[in-house]
């Protein structure tokens, strides 16, 4: 019998679940195929799926776990919201792909070249406020649609659509996104996060599924205990040093409670026997921010998660709830 994974419709969310049932299929004992979840954010027009979020994706999947429509749902992490949900479970968390933001700018020009009163394109307030600090000459806009549909915002790009509408100067993704759908060749600079703080958990991926199918993960660490061969390729496939790093992005994001439209970048990394973490709390306008970082020996999922609360109260203590609407 094959293994039914559940996933959403875009050509994102299809490439990095075939990526993921690959390798999932790839530690060997079972098939896998694609089972694609309709929502109603997919059969309406663009403009409800963004008002609904991505919560609407999520919940749809979520929904389909439970009914037995599928057997293990990816996520973007980024997406998910920091509640799980009873009777499932983040089985695994693959290795992180690259966790940068970046530009995709006309003519191949950085951020610095970008002329005064250029017109850049986000959805994201994170994103927005930290260009306008970045850059406060620049137009910031409100831009919404796949990554394809934003990547045609910009004039020339290499594999852009000849009706593509061309009418900002740049954009500004995730690297992940567009290195899963093979379009790269668009960037014009990577942002390091010493410039550009991305979103918690940006760049990695999430498994879920149904918890009687989970491998078992002692709290305190050690190997995890798997029986079948769901469970032992969902233990295989799980990323150690990633999931010490979201773990403590997320829980950050969890104590500012934080929604997923918050002005709140995260980025988390270990370095031989320490978790760093840094994070920002912007407010939009660009004018002002909090940066903080913190550290921890601590290299288990408690520690990461102390970490993550620790510094989200040294930001809270700092005044990030007056800086931002850490609600929206
Ligand atoms: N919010 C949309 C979204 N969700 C996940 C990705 C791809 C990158 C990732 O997996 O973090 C993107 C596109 C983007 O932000 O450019």
């Amino acid at each position: 019998m094959a293994v039914r994974i559940g996933t959403r419709g875009s050509a994102l969310a299809l490439t990095q679940s075939q990526q993921t049932a690959d390798l999932l299929a790839g530690v060997g004992g079972f098939t896998t195929e694609l089972v694609r979840i309709r929502t109603e954010g997919d059969v309406r027009t663009g403009s409800l799926a963004s008002l609904g979020g991505t919560g609407v994706f999520v919940a749809a999947l979520r929904e389909a776990l439970l009914a037995d429509r599928c057997d293990v749902a990816i996520h973007s992490l980024k997406d998910l919201p920091t509640t799980g949900e009873p009777g499932l479970s983040i089985a695994a968390i693959p290795a992180r792909a690259d966790h940068r933001d970046v530009l995709c700018a006309r003519d191949g020009l950085t951020l610095a070249q970008l002329p005064a009163g250029s017109k850049v394109g986000t959805g994201s307030p994170r994103r927005a406020a930290q260009l306008r600090a970045l850059r406060p000459d620049l137009e910031v806009l409100d831009i919404r649609g796949n990554v394809d549909t934003r990547l045609g915002r910009v004039p020339g790009l290499p594999g852009n659509r000849e009706d593509a509408p061309g009418d900002l100067d740049a954009v500004v993704l995730a690297a992940a996104g567009l290195a899963r759908l093979g379009r790269s060749e668009v960037v014009s600079e990577y942002f390091e996060p010493e410039a550009m703080l991305p979103a918690p958990g940006q760049g990695a991926l999430a498994v879920e599924c149904r918890v009687e199918d989970a491998p078992e993960r002692p709290a305190h660490g050690g190997p995890a205990k798997a029986e079948g061969a769901l469970a032992h390729a969902l233990a295989a496939v799980d990323d150690a040093d990633t999931r010490l790093a979201v773990t403590a992005e997320r829980a950050l994001l969890a104590r500012l409670e934080a929604g997923c439209a918050a002005p709140v970048g995260a980025y988390a990394r270990r370095k031989g026997s320490m978790l760093h973490l840094d994070a920002v709390v912007c407010a939009v306008d660009g004018t002002a921010s909090l940066r903080l970082t913190k550290a921890t020996d601590g290299l288990t999922e408690v520690g990461a998660t102390l970490l993550g609360i620790e510094l989200a109260e040294d930001l809270l203590a700092g005044g990030a709830a007056d800086l931002a609407d850490l609600g929206a």
